[in-house]
């Protein structure tokens, strides 16, 4: 199949073309930029080297239409709105880094992105691409969503609970840490290097966009829970997510309940991996792979769960979990090409 990236200069296009180099199934056909066309995408990413790199083309969506089968885009909120129902028109398969076709209701974006929502009957047809959740929807869809990466962290650290029923509505408080990519290539005041080095910084308090993402699904699960908690930190690491989740038990349960419904949650998952009680995952121990490992305790003192998930956001966070989508989406194994070991130390 024919893949064309659209946004191939930031770090989520250039982890996208570093996953379908050696796709058995994938080609990529094209790579496009807003800003750098005609430019070889191994000028502004020399560790891609000049043998693999491709001339970036400018967003022509005719162009792009009418060679590529499905389109991926790793662009700012905002963009994706005006461009994926071009390219829906179009005819070709779209899957979506942004946020911008996460939230099914448009009001509700526009309050947390401020940004236009897209037109509502493309909204509509975008399907959520939680990849371990919602497989039957991503089968058949046209247009995928891909989850933010606190989103997907966080998820796949309440599903079990959630679906259960197994924790008091109005209890769930997510604390949520990432590593500086997390934030894009382009440069801020707030991710420079003096600005992140040995600090720890809470921001977006209780305005993070990714707030009614994890909502919308929670209640798609479970229609009980109640508005949540979520506090995102920028931490001076690179790549990585550590959601650690607090939430009330309805009844007395064990650590050991708790793991044992854990994996059997995830018992046919490729990606999530499920720690033994006592043991709690670092991101280390999932860098450049698209695994999410999680840990899960129950405290006797105070009938409260902690879980613990960690993720790449580069990868099971952004283009990993993408890769994911376009295997099941056009039928082939949901694993493809994204067979490796994180990388340690
Ligand atoms: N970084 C992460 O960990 C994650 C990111 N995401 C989301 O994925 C998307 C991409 O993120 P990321 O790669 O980190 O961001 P970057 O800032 O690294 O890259 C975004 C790219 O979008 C292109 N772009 C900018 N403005 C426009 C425009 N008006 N039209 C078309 N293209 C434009 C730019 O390339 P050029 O100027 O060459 O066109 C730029 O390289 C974002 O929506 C982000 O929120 C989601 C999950 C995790
Ligand atoms: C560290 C950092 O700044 N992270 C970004 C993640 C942005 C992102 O992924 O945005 P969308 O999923 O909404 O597209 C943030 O917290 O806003």
């Amino acid at each position: 199949m024919k893949i064309a990236v659209i946004g191939a200069t930031g770090y989520g296009g250039v982890e996208l073309l570093r996953f379908l180099q050696h796709h058995p199934y994938a080609e990529v056909h094209s790579i496009h930029s807003s800003s750098q066309d005609g430019i070889s995408l191994s000028e502004i990413y020399p560790h891609i080297g000049q043998n693999e790199a491709m001339i970036l083309e400018s967003i022509d969506v005719e162009q792009i239409t009418a060679t590529a089968d499905v389109v991926f885009l790793a662009t700012p909120p905002g963009v994706s709105s005006q461009l994926t129902p071009l390219l829906m028109d179009g005819g070709v398969k779209v899957i979506d880094l942004s946020g911008d076709f996460r939230i099914k209701d448009g009001r509700i974006y526009e309050a947390w992105y401020k940004k236009t929502a897209a037109p509502n009957r493309y909204l509509q047809k975008a399907v959520y691409g939680l990849a371990e959740w919602n497989k039957k929807e991503i089968e058949d869809a046209v247009m995928i969503a891909n989850p933010g990466c606190y989103p997907t962290a966080t998820l796949l650290g309440l599903a079990p609970l959630v679906q259960n029923d197994l924790i008091k509505e109005d209890s769930i408080i997510i604390d949520a840490k990432s590593g500086v990519s997390g934030a894009g290539r382009h440069v801020s005041l707030s991710t420079h290097f003096s600005e992140t080095n040995e600090n720890v910084k809470i921001y977006k308090v209780n305005e993070h966009q990714h707030i009614p993402e994890i909502e919308q699904m929670l209640w798609n699960w479970n229609e009980q829970i109640k508005p949540i908690t979520f506090s995102t930190h920028l931490i001076p690491m690179t790549r990585g997510i550590m959601a650690t989740i607090y939430s009330q038990a309805k009844k007395e349960l064990s650590t050991e309940m708790l793991v044992d419904l854990y994996k059997t949650s995830y018992e046919d998952s490729k990606f999530v991996r499920i720690c033994e009680p006592g043991n709690y995952p670092s991101t280390k121990e999932v860098y450049g792979s698209n695994y999410c490992d999680i840990g899960v305790a129950y405290d006797e003192r105070t009938g409260r769960i902690t879980v613990v998930s960690v993720i790449d956001n580069l990868v099971k966070g952004a283009a990993g979990q993408a890769i994911q989508n376009l295997n099941i989406m056009m039928g082939i194994e949901e694993d493809t090409g994204l067979q490796f070991m994180p990388i340690y130390p």
